[in-house]
């Protein structure tokens, strides 16, 4: 096992990652309140890994309440966090409960969301079983569900208690989930890790085949990078907005064409192509990295073009974007890779050029 600390005063939690620990109780104790426990998981990962989380608790004399949500970006809404709390208000659950969230980004982002507001905030403690929500949803306190007109739209900063990444759970995850991950792992080596993007490029096989160190170095690696990131700048007054990168393209697109559609990292990875796109044609980027860039994702089993929509729907949900100041887009763009800028400046023609030919490369 492995373990690194999220660095935020007393804020602070530890982000545990190996194989098997889902069964180690030693890791739990510390984290949990003195109240009852609940598990909210879905119904794909419930039926693989609640029993073991159980038995943990049940070794801690926790008996939990268990809320299983159906799987799936759609159930990401306000209506599942009115029913999340309406469980645990049944269940007569006071404010020195524990949330788990047994899960993907998506029970994890409700979860959280739902033990920052039920009784005005209660503890929660993250249990990703995606590669995604292991290398970033779980990390970082965003929390949230989504609304028709934008993503991740009501929510709140809220840090978990502790994050527990058992590598074992990755065994059942479908590959397309697997692949959708990736995208965010890249997306740390664009942003501020070279070495880190040129080690993916140099052993993309041995990651694609699970082999478990490589597992390992990419979990550890992109914890590392993003638990940094927040440390400097928890609530994104500036800095943390680079862990946006191809997310002002991607979230357009999840919510342009329904939630569930597009795999979030799915639409990221676009989204990061068109971020490419955008830094070259504002002579920022080189040719070479740009080439660099699609190659990597592309081999990693990822979509390289985005939806044909109408470039208006694109701008409209681009506007929404929470990085948006005084009405205008801000784009977090690349000098080159593993460098990247967040600006305000950047010319409305060429947002539409870059829109404008993926509109004509689209399918
Ligand atoms: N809070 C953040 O910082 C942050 C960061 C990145 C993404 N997100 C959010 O995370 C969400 C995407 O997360 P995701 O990709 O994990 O999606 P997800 O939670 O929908 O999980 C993907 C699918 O895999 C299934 N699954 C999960 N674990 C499994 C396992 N071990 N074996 C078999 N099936 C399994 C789930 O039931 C689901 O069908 C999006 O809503 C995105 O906005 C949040
Ligand atoms: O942790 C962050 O900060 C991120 O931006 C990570 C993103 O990968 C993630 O998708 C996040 O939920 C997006 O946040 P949002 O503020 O754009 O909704
Ligand atoms: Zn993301």
């Amino acid at each position: 096992m492995q373990s690194l600390r999220v660095k935020l005063g007393q804020r602070s939690y530890a982000i545990h990652m190996g194989s098997g620990i889902l069964g180690d109780p030693s890791l739990l104790a510390p984290a949990i309140g003195k109240g009852p426990v609940a598990i909210v998981t879905d119904t794909n990962v419930g039926p693989l890994y609640l029993k073991a989380l159980q038995n943990t608790l049940k070794s801690l004399h926790k008996d939990a309440l268990v809320i299983t949500l159906p799987a799936g970006e759609e159930s990401k809404t306000l209506d599942h966090v009115q029913s999340i709390t309406g469980e645990l208000l049944k269940a007569g659950y006071g404010r020195d409960c524990t949330l788990f969230a047994l899960g993907g980004g998506v029970v994890g982002d409700i979860t959280g969301f739902a033990a920052a507001v039920y009784q005005r905030g209660v503890a929660c403690i993250q249990i990703p079983t995606t590669l995604l929500a292991m290398v970033d949803s779980s990390v970082g306190g965003k929390t949230g569900v989504n609304h028709p007109l934008g993503k991740n739209m009501i929510g709140a900063f809220y840090q978990p208690r502790c994050v527990i990444a058992d590598t074992d759970t990755l065994d059942s995850l479908p590959e397309r989930e697997f692949r959708s991950g990736l995208a965010e792992v890249i997306k740390y080596g664009l942003i501020n890790d070279l070495s880190f993007f040129s080690w993916l490029e140099d052993h993309l096989d041995s990651v694609l085949a699970r082999d478990s160190e490589a597992l390992e170095k990419i979990i550890k690696t992109s914890c590392k990078d993003k638990a940094e990131v927040v440390a400097r700048d928890e609530l994104e007054g500036g800095l943390r907005a680079i862990l946006n990168f191809g997310h002002t393209f991607g979230h357009a697109i999840e919510a342009a064409s329904g939630y569930g559609h597009y795999l979030h990292g799915e639409a990221v990875a676009i989204g990061m192509v068109m971020a490419a796109d955008l830094s070259r044609r504002l002579d920022l980027l080189r040719e070479s990295e740009q080439n660099r860039i699609y190659k990597l994702i592309k081999a990693a089993g990822l979509p390289t073009l985005a939806p044909r929509l109408e470039i208006s729907t694109y701008l409209d949900f681009m506007k929404v974007d929470k990085k948006a100041e005084a009405g205008q887009i801000r784009f977090i763009l690349l000098n080159s890779i593993g460098s990247a800028l967040i600006t305000g400046d950047v010319p409305p023609a060429a947002i539409t050029q870059t829109l404008q030919a993926f509109m004509e490369r689209s399918a």
